[in-house]
C-alpha cells in the first residue's frame, strides 16, 4: 500500500534560538513527533526566525504560496510577552480562522500546566495550507498534538492532530494516515479511503 506524499513547513519563532544563545529544539521536536505520527512520506521545509511579525508573516506566505505546504506548524511566540506576536502574524496571512484548534489546545494544555491559558495560539487556512500555532516550550509540541494518555497509552484527552488529516482532505491536500500508537486520525465514515484492491 502506498501513501500520498505530504509537504510540511516548520517555523520556530525564538529570539534566543535564532541568535544562537541556545540550540533550537522547536524544529527537531516537531520533526520527531510528525515522523512518528505519520505513515506518509514527508518533505519538511524548515525556518528559524526571531519574534518579528514581518519575518513570521513572510515565512508563512513563503511556505504556503511558494512551497505549497499542506501543513505549517509554528512553535513559540504565542504568549502575552511584548515580543510574542506569532498569533498576530498568523491571523494577518489568514483566509479563514479555525478557532477549534486553539480552543482544544488550551483545554489539553490545562492538563499539563495551569499557565495553558496564557497561550494565544490560533490556527488558520491560507490557500491550501493549514497553519497551526504551537507553544514554544519544546515539550508542549507533543502534548498539544498528541493529547493526554493514561499509563496504558489510552487517550484521555484527544490531541489536536486527530482532526488534522480530515481538515487537510477538506482543503484539497494529500490523504494523511497516522500511526495509531501515536494518534488516531478521525474521519467521518464517508471520507475514509478504502485500501486499494491488489491482484495478489
Ligand atoms: N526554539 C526553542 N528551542 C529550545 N528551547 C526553547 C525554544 N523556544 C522556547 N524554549 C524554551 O521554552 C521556554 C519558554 O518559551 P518562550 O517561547 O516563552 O521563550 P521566550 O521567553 O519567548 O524566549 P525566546 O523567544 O528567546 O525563545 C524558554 O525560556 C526556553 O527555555
Ligand atoms: N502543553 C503546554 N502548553 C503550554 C505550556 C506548556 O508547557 N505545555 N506552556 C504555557 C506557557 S507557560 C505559556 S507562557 C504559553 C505561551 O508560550 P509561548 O510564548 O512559548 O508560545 O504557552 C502555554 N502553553
Amino acid at each position: 500500500m502506498s501513501f500520498d506524499a505530504v509537504k510540511i513547513g516548520l517555523v520556530s519563532v525564538s529570539d534566543r534560538a535564532s541568535a544562537g544563545v541556545y540550540q533550537d529544539q522547536g524544529i527537531p521536536s516537531l520533526k520527531t513527533w510528525l515522523q512518528a505520527a505519520l505513515l506518509n512520506p514527508i518533505e519538511f521545509v524548515e525556518i528559524l526566525i526571531p519574534d518579528e511579525q514581518a519575518d513570521i508573516e513572510n515565512a508563512l506566505k513563503k511556505l504556503a504560496d511558494e512551497h505549497h505546504c499542506n501543513l505549517i506548524c509554528t512553535t513559540g511566540g504565542t504568549g502575552p510577552a511584548k515580543r510574542d506576536v506569532t498569533p498576530e502574524a498568523t491571523l494577518a496571512v489568514a483566509n479563514k480562522e479555525m478557532p477549534g484548534f486553539g480552543e482544544q489546545m488550551r483545554q489539553i494544555s490545562l492538563h499539563f500546566v495551569p499557565t495553558a491559558i496564557l497561550s494565544r495560539q490560533v490556527a488558520v487556512i491560507r490557500g491550501e495550507s493549514l497553519i497551526i500555532n504551537l507553544p514554544g516550550q519544546p515539550k508542549a509540541i507533543a502534548e498539544t498534538l498528541e493529547g493526554l494518555k493514561d499509563k496504558e497509552g489510552n487517550s484521555l484527552v484527544k490531541g489536536i492532530f486527530a482532526a488534522v488529516p480530515y481538515c487537510i482532505d477538506l482543503i484539497g491536500g494529500p490523504y494523511l494516515e497516522t500511526n495509531p500508537e501515536v494518534i488516531n486520525a478521525f474521519r467521518p465514515k464517508s471520507a475514509i479511503r478504502k485500501p486499494a484492491q491488489g491482484n495478489a
